[in-house]
């Protein structure tokens, strides 16, 4: 349907943010239609799978997914099977999200918020570009078993596959690419080459796509190194293109030059413009159910569903705009609070949003 979106707000800091962003979409007074269903360890709760079918359904036949966030420790020691987080991996692989953009962005207001000093961050523009259906998270054969020979014979083992076929890799490459020719032209593609097979291939690839793009400088970086540089000179960076492991982690860190992981959303796309959108933090069971979540990031990925799954360019740089004005007006939920601003709960900060759009 051209204009449904399946709202799935799933456990943890999960209904909280969602509600602001849906709150935010509502004030826009625009034509979606807003179906939500449960996913994650409640919907395991309530059908015994954290992706129920009706939810998966209407996930797949919905234009744009707006998604929370799913996890609770006490839904840890499940069969992996039954774990929340097979929900958002099993809602990425079965509508072909390949394509993970992560952009870190440092309001210019929130150059005291970071952990890093002001002059490191401070006009900071990147955009991490994760491969989101391949890599060690989907590899097969995964498991554990008896080591049959070593030092370590008899004992029993666990193991994943880290592993990538051409395609995915030549897939997320254009994407990448494509966004870097409409940025700085610059795209650094992170691995562990001098390593994994794994990653040469992958360096491989990127290579002959490359000649496609000749307007785009390509460099490559190792993992350890780009964790270090991403800290060290994070604005010599542009676009970062690498795998699902690697990407997980270096948005995790690239959050925090923005001040928050509550402030990074993040789009995952398919091949026909389908996307889901979410924060690219996890449920916080630590701050769940006390008002007290940053609901900017999810904000946000509502604004880059409007962009990319509805083409509605206008909307979406409204409530970027209004996310910047809020910044500027001193309203702070407390992970990004600094003395001299206001510290405001979640709701308070959706209130904000929706007073300043214009
Ligand atoms: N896409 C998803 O649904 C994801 C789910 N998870 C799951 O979330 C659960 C918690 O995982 P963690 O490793 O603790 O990562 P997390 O991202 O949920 O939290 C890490 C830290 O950041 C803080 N934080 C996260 N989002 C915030 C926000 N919007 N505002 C203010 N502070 C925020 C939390 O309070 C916590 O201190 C686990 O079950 C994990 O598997 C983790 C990452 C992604
Ligand atoms: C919870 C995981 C499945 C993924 C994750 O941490 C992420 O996508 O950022
Ligand atoms: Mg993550």
């Amino acid at each position: 349907m051209s204009n449904l979106v399946a709202v799935l707000p799933g456990d943890g800091i999960g209904e909280e943010i969602i509600e602001q962003a849906v709150r935010v979409l509502s004030a826009l007074k625009l034509d979606l239609q807003l179906e939500k269903a449960d996913v994650g360890g409640r919907a395991y709760d309530v059908y015994g799978h954290p992706l129920p079918e009706h939810t998966l359904a209407l996930a797949k036949k919905a234009k744009a997914v707006l998604f929370g966030a799913v996890g609770d420790w006490k839904y840890d020691t499940l069969p992996r099977e039954f774990r929340p987080e097979q929900a958002i991996l099993g809602l990425r692989k079965n509508l072909g999200l390949f394509a993970n953009l992560r952009p870190a962005i440092l309001y210019p207001q929130l150059a005291n918020a970071s952990t890093l000093k002001p002059e490191i961050v401070s006009g900071l523009d990147i955009l991490i570009v994760r491969e989101l259906t391949g890599d060690v998270y989907f590899g097969t054969p995964r498991g554990n078993r008896r080591v049959e020979e070593g030092p370590f014979k008899g004992e029993q083992e666990g193991f994943d596959t880290m592993r990538y076929a051409e395609t995915e890799v030549r897939r997320i490459a254009h994407i990448a690419f494509q966004a870097a020719q409409k940025r700085q032209k610059k795209l650094c593609s992170v691995d562990k080459a001098n390593v994994l097979e794994t990653s040469q291939f992958w360096r491989h690839i990127m290579l002959e796509v490359a000649q496609e793009y000749p307007d785009v400088t390509l460099t490559h970086m190792y993992i350890d190194n780009a964790a270090m540089q991403l800290v060290r000179a994070p604005k010599a960076f542009d676009v970062i293109v690498t795998g699902n492991l690697f990407g997980d982690i270096l948005s995790d860190e690239a959050s925090m030059l923005t001040g928050s992981i509550g402030m990074l959303p993040s789009a995952s796309l398919n091949a026909s413009q389908q996307g889901l959108y979410e924060p690219s933090h996890g449920s916080a069971p630590d701050i769940a159910g006390k008002n007290l979540a940053n609901p900017l990031a999810t904000i946000l990925s509502a604004a880059m569903m409007l962009r990319f799954s509805f083409q509605n360019e206008e909307a979406a740089l409204r409530i970027e705009k209004a996310v910047a004005q809020v910044l500027e007006q001193g309203y702070r939920t407390p992970d990004i609070y600094e003395e001299g601003t206001t510290k405001v709960s979640t709701s308070e900060m959706g209130d904000a949003v929706i007073a300043t759009l214009i």
